[in-house]
């Protein structure tokens, strides 16, 4: 397994391309189920989790094709009548149950293996089933799959959220769009990743209304057309990267940045006294004299602090001046860098959902494991500002989120490079 190794203490210039978002991909893509006729997507990052989609969506009989290196995907599922999504594939990736909701919509049935439980928490499906059971599909739970059907066809209804999940309010929404009559989602996740998938849907001739608040409506249509669609830029690798220059000194200009994506953290930023400005082209972002301030931060549905800014962000404040208290209320397992962090000379103690982190001087560099995604990220950032060496081991799952991270890095004047393992 590959292992990234940065050498602290270089201070970074520059300007950072920030991809098309992998959470708006990875609905985008399943999205054309719903159409016989193609799709074609652009800015999509080129990540193994969109690869992993890629080769769940072909198992299912779409056509994908890829143009410029992954950049442009025309996906067209014009023959694709497979109904049934594998655990192989399914298993790599969460986001994988994101057909469930285009397989009933277009087919009247599907099964799709559950994704299981992984490193960050539970993440059930309930939310998911007892939706679509309410637009009259029936589901059940037999071999680790599950078996949905909708006799006739999905029918619209009224879907109230406890918890204002992305993923389930997805899978409803496209499910939706064939569905006869109205559905209505109330409290629906209003994250940017649903105002682009509403926007593609209805580029394909989907009747929605109301996406970027707690109330979406879907009028079901009879069938959906052909659409081209830029993902949206990836708000998660904007903050990642606006990050970078905290860390390591400097100045970075994050092209492609918007401050609409990314509120909540650069309220953050702005609070421990990053300067942070808008330009032409994206955000640019330096440090001020001197060691970052501590500040409190509570993870929250957007548009509040995202979850997957956490790691990142309490990576930084290890060597902030003062204490700062991280609450983490999407996850119930997502401070697994706390240990690896402290390993490189941190002072943080987790109890429960809330991590308390005295800002130390400086961290040292030193061999770490990356546990998931957004820690692997914190724990490279990490040795952007640490004394000496760090190897980031394990780092498979950097891959899922992040596109080339030590080019990226590197053209700014990091010291990182990968080691093939
Ligand atoms: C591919 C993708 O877009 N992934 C993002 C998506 O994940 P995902 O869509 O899986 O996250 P959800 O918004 O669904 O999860 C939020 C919370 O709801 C719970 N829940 C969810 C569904 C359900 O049926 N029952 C239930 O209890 C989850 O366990 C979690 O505690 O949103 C998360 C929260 O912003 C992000 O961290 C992920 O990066
Ligand atoms: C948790 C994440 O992704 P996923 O939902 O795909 O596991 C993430 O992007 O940080």
């Amino acid at each position: 397994m590959d292992s990234i190794i940065v050498k602290g203490g270089t201070p970074l210039g520059g300007k950072i391309q920030i991809a098309g978002a992998k959470n708006a991909a990875l609905t985008l893509m399943p999205a054309t189920l719903l159409s016989e006729e193609p799709v074609t997507l652009t800015n999509v990052p080129r990540l193994s989790d969109i690869r992993t989609m890629t080769e769940l969506l072909q198992s299912l009989g779409v056509e994908v094709s890829a143009l410029k290196g992954g950049n442009v995907q025309v996906l067209s599922a014009h023959a694709a009548e497979e109904t049934t999504a594998d655990y192989e594939i399914v298993r790599k990736m969460r986001a994988s149950n994101l057909v469930l909701g285009p397989l009933l919509a277009r087919h009247h049935k599907a099964v799709v293996s559950l994704p299981g439980g992984c490193a960050i928490g539970a993440r059930p499906m309930d939310l998911h089933v007892s939706a679509l059971e309410a637009m009259g599909a029936t589901i059940e739970l037999k071999d680790g799959y599950l078996h949905a059907a909708a006799k006739g066809g999905l029918k619209g209804a009224k879907v109230h959220f406890s918890i204002a999940s992305v993923g389930a309010t997805e899978n409803v929404m496209m499910a939706a769009t064939l569905a006869k009559g109205t559905t209505v989602i109330e409290n629906a996740a209003r994250e940017p990743e649903i105002v682009d998938l509403a926007k593609c849907l209805r580029s394909m001739g989907a009747q929605i209304d109301g996406e970027g608040t707690s109330t979406i409506t879907i009028d079901g249509v009879d069938r959906l057309g052909s659409a081209s669609h830029a993902v949206v830029t990836d708000r998660i690798e904007l903050g990642t990267y606006m990050l970078a220059p905290v860390f390591a000194g400097g100045e970075v200009e994050c092209l492609g940045g918007r401050l609409d994506l990314v509120g909540a953290f650069a309220d953050k930023l702005h609070d421990a006294g990053v300067d942070l400005s808008e330009t032409p082209d994206g955000l640019k972002v330096s440090r001020r004299n001197g060691r970052a301030q501590a500040v409190d931060v509570t993870t929250e549905v957007f548009p509040g602090f995202p979850t997957d800014l956490q790691a990142q962000m309490m990576a930084m404040l290890c060597t902030a001046e003062g204490t700062s208290v991280l609450e983490e209320k999407i996850f119930e397992n997502r401070f697994m860098h706390a240990p690896e962090l402290v390993r490189m000379g941190a002072n943080i103690d987790v109890q429960g959902g809330t991590a308390t982190v005295h800002g130390v001087d400086r961290l040292k560099g030193a061999p770490v494991m990356a546990t998931d995604l957004r820690a692997s990220v914190s724990l490279i950032l990490a040795g952007l500002a640490a004394e000496g060496e760090t190897i980031v081991n394990r780092v498979y799952h950097l891959d899922r989120g992040y596109e080339h991270v030590e080019e990226k890095l590197g053209a700014v004047g990091a010291k990182i490079e990968r080691v093939s393992g």
